[in-house]
């Protein structure tokens, strides 16, 4: 891992001629195919594209969730391309935050100490009152000794998004975070995500639903591993026409 000095205004996070290939021979998928793209600082983008387009590959590179094949991934400055396990590992632990659709919340801990966790497993011991601001930020202070059982799904996403914040990550990732939800969880999810940009946060969402998306300040398409459009500030309706255009 090195630290470059880059002249230009430093993206949180940077995609340079990305590619990954699963399998090999005669089977192989070329899953992200010769990608670059950055994700600016306080902005949030949504990835969309038919299925199988390679919109979670795209995701999980630049999480360093997975390694790449050819390319670089940048963190802020920092080159994570070629990181270690352990290096990712602490990454994740402090630099990013990752949400995905199952929520993924440890069923036999309460909303206070699935938001603890990620601290816990850095080291560090979390005061009481800052596990709950963090609940309180996403409107579950109320909720802090509940099981995610307890919880309805909207809640549960917002205890996850809790959780990757708790470490104030310069980027958060998530993978369909609103694809198990209702439609009024969702908007609650998203109102939350918005809050969030609002304050600065950095935001790449992989997600099907147009409306989602429109709640992004700009969405990218991907088709056959490669980025083909970009739209910022589109609606609903636009998104959707434009994702159906790929599907096609
Ligand atoms: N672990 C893996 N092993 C082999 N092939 C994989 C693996 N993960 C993904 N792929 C393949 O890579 C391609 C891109 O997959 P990816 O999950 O990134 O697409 P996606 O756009 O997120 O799809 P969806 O919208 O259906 O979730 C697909 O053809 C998929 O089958």
């Amino acid at each position: 891992m090195s630290t470059t000095a880059l002249s230009r205004t430093t993206a949180a996070v940077s995609l340079e001629a990305v590619s990954k290939t699963y399998g090999t021979g005669p089977t192989a998928v070329r899953a992200v195919d010769g990608v670059d793209v950055d994700f600016a600082p306080g902005t949030w983008t949504a990835v969309m594209g038919p299925s199988g387009s390679g919109k979670s590959t795209l995701l999980n590179c630049a999480a360093g969730l997975e390694h790449v094949d050819a390319g670089r991934v940048l963190l802020g400055d920092t080159d994570i391309t070629d990181a270690d396990d352990e290096e990712l590992s602490a990454l994740r632990r402090t630099r990013i935050g990752f949400v995905f659709q199952s929520f993924n919340l440890v069923s036999s801990l309460s909303a206070a100490q699935n938001v603890e966790l990620p601290l816990r497993l850095s080291g560090r011991r979390p005061g009481r009152e800052q596990v709950l601001q963090a609940l309180a930020a996403v409107g579950l202070a109320e909720r802090a000794d509940h099981r995610p059982r307890q919880l309805s799904g909207g809640q549960q996403q917002r205890v996850a998004i809790a959780r990757a914040m708790v470490t104030a990550p310069e980027v958060l990732f998530a993978d369909e975070p609103t694809g198990a939800l209702d439609s009024t969880a969702a908007r609650g999810v998203l109102d939350l995500m918005r809050t969030t940009v609002s304050a600065g946060q950095t935001i790449v969402m992989v997600t099907h639903d147009p409306a989602a998306a429109a709640r992004a300040d700009a969405t990218v398409f991907l088709r056959d591993g490669r980025i083909v459009d970009r739209l910022a500030g589109a609606d609903a309706a636009t998104v959707a026409a434009r994702l159906v255009s790929l599907e096609g």
